[in-house]
C-alpha cells in the first residue's frame, strides 16, 4: 500500500494542510465534548470472581489477537505493571496482517522472503516533527527497508509502452482543488460526499478513457483498496494528510529477509519472554461473553479464559463475518457501525522469472486495460538495487472487485491472465513462463476476511466512534478503529496503545491517554440523519407519503407494496413509521 491522495496535493499550501490536520483533531475533541461534556473515567472495582464456578483460565486482561494492535495493547498494560494478561492468537506467530512467506529462490537455491500483507512504512517522519511510530521501530530494530520511488514509473496500454505521464500532472493540479474542497466540507460541517464526487467537482473526469482510469486507480484505489465512489471525500483526505503531511510524504518498503514483522517481534521481546506462557498461539476464539463485571472467552478447542477486561483486535472483516458469537449480542449502535464501515481487499501476485525482461531501471509499471478498469493495472519490480537485486521478481497488484474475482479462480487461470497482460505491455519481448507464482487470498482468509478497512462516503465521525467504543468490559482496537490512520500499521499501533492504557486506567492505574481518557469510551446510541420527518414534503419533492399504507393493511405500522421482478406482489413492512 502506498500513498495516494497525498501525491496529488503536494502543491497545496503547507499552512492549509496543517490547518486541516489541526482542525481535524480539534473537531474530534469538540464533537466528543458536545456529547459527553463531563466524561471522565472512573476506575471500576474489579470483580475477581465473575464466573466463580468456572474451570477457565483466569487473567486480568484477555487480549484477543497478536497483530500490531494486540501486541501494543499488551505492551501498554505491561508498561503500567499489569503483567497478568493472556494474548489469544489464531496464528502461530505475532504480526497479524504483517505477514511474510518464502518465495522463489536465489542463485544458491535459497528462498526469498516476500511480504503478503503490509509492506511499506507509509509516511516516515522528519527529524523535528512527529514521526510515524512504525518508522521509529523500524530504525530501532535495524529493519532493512528501501525508499520506494513512486515517480520511477513507466506507463503502458494494450499496445505496449505508451507515455501518458502528463495525466499525472493534470491529476496533481485538480487534486489541490479537491483537498481544499474537502477541507471546506470538514471545517464548515457540510455533508460529506464520495471521493469520486470530490474529484469531479475539482475538475478531474475519467471521460471513459482507460488511461485516465489507470491514473485514478493508481492514486486512489491502490491505497484505499476500494473505488473512489465508495470512499468518503473528507475522511480519505484527512487520513492521507495525517499520515503523509504530519509525518512525511515518503514511503519505505521493507525488504528485510527476517520479515517486516521483525520490528513488532523486537517490540514484543521487550515485555514477553521467549515461549512466554501468556501468548496462546493456534487459539481460535469462537465466543465472547461480556458484562459490566467481566469477560469470558471461549475457543474452538474447548478451552476458555475469564478476564476482568478484554481487548478485541480482530479485523473489521472478522467482526462482519460474525466469526465470534458475542453474548449478549452486540447492541444496535455497535452492530450498525461494524456493518457500515468497509473492508477492502488488496492482492499482490508474485512472479519470479529466469530473467528481468522488463526495463531494469524502473520500479513501477502502470497498465491501462482497454476494457476493464483495475485489470492488472500495476506491476512492481523487486529486482532493483536496494530491493532484492537480481531476484527477477515482479509482482502485480489488484484490489477490490478484481481481488475478489481472482481469489475465486485457480492460480493457473490468474497466471494465464497476468501473462497475457504482460504480453500486451511488452509486445516485442519473448516473455518466459514464471519459475514461481503465488498470491494470497485475503478475502477468504478466516482470520482477516479482507485486507484493511476504508471509510465509506457520508459516514460520520460519531459512527466511527461507535466502532471504537467498548461494550461493558469488552474493548476494541485495531487499524479500523483509528479515526486518524485507519488502514495503516501505525493506526493499529496508536489504537492498541490507547486501548491498553484505557483498560489500565479502568484498573486503577494512572490514565496515560491524555485528553481522550480512560475507562469507557464515548459512544452514540442514536445517530440522526439530516432530514426531519416533517421535511418529507412536496417542497422537497416528496409529496407522496413514503410510508404508503396499502388497503387492508391499515393495522400495520406502515406498508409499502411493490411488484417483484416475477410480477408477484410483495409487501414490505416499515416498522419505524412516525
Ligand atoms: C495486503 C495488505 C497490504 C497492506 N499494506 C500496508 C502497508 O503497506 N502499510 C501499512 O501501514 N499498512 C498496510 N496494511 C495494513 C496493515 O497490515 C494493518 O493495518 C495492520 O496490520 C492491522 O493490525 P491489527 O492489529 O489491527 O489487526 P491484525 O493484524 O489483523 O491482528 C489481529 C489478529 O487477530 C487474530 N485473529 C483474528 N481472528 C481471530 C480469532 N477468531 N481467534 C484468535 N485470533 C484471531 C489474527 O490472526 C491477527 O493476528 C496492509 C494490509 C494488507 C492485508
Amino acid at each position: 500500500m502506498c500513498g495516494y491522495i497525498y501525491l496529488m496535493v503536494v502543491a497545496a499550501t503547507t499552512s492549509y494542510i496543517y490547518s486541516l490536520i489541526m482542525l481535524s483533531k480539534a473537531t474530534v475533541t469538540l464533537l466528543v465534548a458536545a456529547v459527553a461534556p463531563a466524561h471522565a473515567y472512573t476506575a471500576r472495582p474489579v470483580n475477581s470472581t465473575p464466573y466463580s464456578n468456572s474451570t477457565c483460565r483466569r487473567t486480568t486482561v484477555a487480549v484477543l489477537g497478536a497483530g500490531v494492535a494486540g501486541i501494543t495493547a499488551a505492551q501498554a498494560l505491561a508498561n503500567q505493571s499489569i503483567t497478568d494478561f493472556l494474548i489469544l492468537e489464531y496464528n502461530e506467530q505475532v504480526g497479524g496482517r504483517m505477514r511474510h512467506t518464502n518465495f522463489g529462490a536465489d542463485a544458491a537455491g535459497n528462498p526469498y522472503v516476500v511480504e503478503l500483507g503490509a509492506n511499506w512504512i507509509s509516511g516516515t517522519g522528519t527529524p523535528n516533527g512527529p514521526e510515524n511510530p512504525v518508522w521509529t521501530f523500524a530504525k530501532q530494530s535495524n529493519l532493512t527497508s528501501t525508499y520506494s520511488n513512486l515517480s520511477n514509473i513507466a506507463t503502458y496500454d494494450e499496445t505496449g509502452a505508451s507515455d501518458y505521464m502528463d495525466l499525472f500532472d493534470e491529476w496533481d493540479e485538480k487534486a489541490t482543488t479537491a483537498e481544499q474542497l474537502a477541507g471546506t466540507i470538514l471545517t464548515e460541517n457540510r455533508q460529506d460526499m464520495s471521493y469520486r464526487a470530490l474529484e469531479s467537482l475539482s475538475g478531474w473526469k475519467n471521460k471513459r478513457d482507460p488511461k485516465r482510469e489507470a491514473i485514478e486507480w493508481w492514486i486512489v484505489d491502490w491505497d484505499a483498496a476500494a473505488r473512489p465512489e465508495e470512499l468518503s471525500a473528507v475522511f480519505s483526505t484527512t487520513a492521507s494528510n495525517l499520515t503523509y503531511y504530519q509525518f512525511k510524504d515518503e514511503d519505505f518498503m521493507s525488504v528485510d529477509q527476517r520479515g517486516y514483522n521483525w520490528w513488532l517481534k523486537h517490540e514484543a521481546a521487550k515485555f514477553l519472554q521467549p515461549n512466554d506462557r501468556r501468548l496462546l498461539f493456534n487459539t481460535t476464539v469462537k465466543a465472547v461473553e461480556y458484562s459490566d463485571s467481566g469477560v469470558k472467552v471461549t475457543n474452538t478447542d474447548g478451552s476458555c479464559v475469564e478476564a476482568d477486561y478484554a481487548i478485541c483486535t480482530f479485523s473489521l472483516g472478522v467482526l462482519q463475518e460474525e466469526v465470534v458469537e458475542f453474548t449478549p449480542t452486540l447492541p444496535d449502535w455497535k452492530k450498525t457501525s461494524i456493518e457500515t464501515f468497509g473492508i477492502g481487499t488488496y492482492t499482490k501476485i508474485f512472479m519470479q522469472f529466469n530473467e528481468t525482461f522488463w526495463p531494469a531501471d524502473k520500479e513501477y509499471f502502470l497498465y491501462a486495460d482497454p476494457t476493464t478498469r483495475g485489470y492488472y493495472p500495476q506491476f512492481q519490480s523487486l529486482s532493483l538495487d536496494g530491493f532484492l537485486p537480481g531476484s527477477n521478481i515482479l509482482f502485480a497488484t489488484v484490489v477490490g472487485e478484481q481481488s475478489q474475482r481472482i481469489e475465486a479462480q485457480s492460480d493457473e487461470e490468474t497466471q494465464a491472465e497476468v501473462m497475457a497482460v504482460l504480453g500486451q505491455m511488452f509486445p516485442n519481448t519473448t516473455i518466459p513462463e514464471p519459475t514461481a507464482f503465488m498470491y494470497p487470498r485475503w478475502a477468504h482468509n478466516p482470520w482477516t476476511y479482507g485486507s484493511y478497512s476504508f471509510w465509506p462516503a457520508g459516514t460520520t465521525l460519531e459512527m466511527h466512534q461507535n466502532l471504537r467504543a467498548n461494550v461493558d468490559r469488552l474493548f476494541f482496537a485495531g487499524e479500523a478503529t483509528s479515526a486518524e490512520y485507519y488502514g495503516y500499521l501505525h493506526g493499529a499501533w496508536f489504537e492498541g496503545q490507547e486501548a491498553g492504557r484505557r483498560v489500565a486506567g479502568a484498573l486503577g492505574k494512572e490514565c496515560l491517554n491524555g485528553e481522550s481518557g480512560c475507562g469507557d469510551h464515548v459512544r452514540y446510541e442514536v445517530l440522526k440523519g439530516t432530514t426531519d420527518r416533517a421535511e418529507y414534503n412536496a417542497y422537497n419533492g416528496m409529496g407522496a407519503d413514503p410510508f404508503f399504507v396499502s388497503e387492508g393493511d391499515e393495522e400495520d405500522v406502515g406498508t409499502i407494496t411493490r411488484r417483484s421482478l416475477k410480477g408477484k406482489h410483495k409487501k414490505r413492512h416499515w416498522r419505524g413509521r412516525v
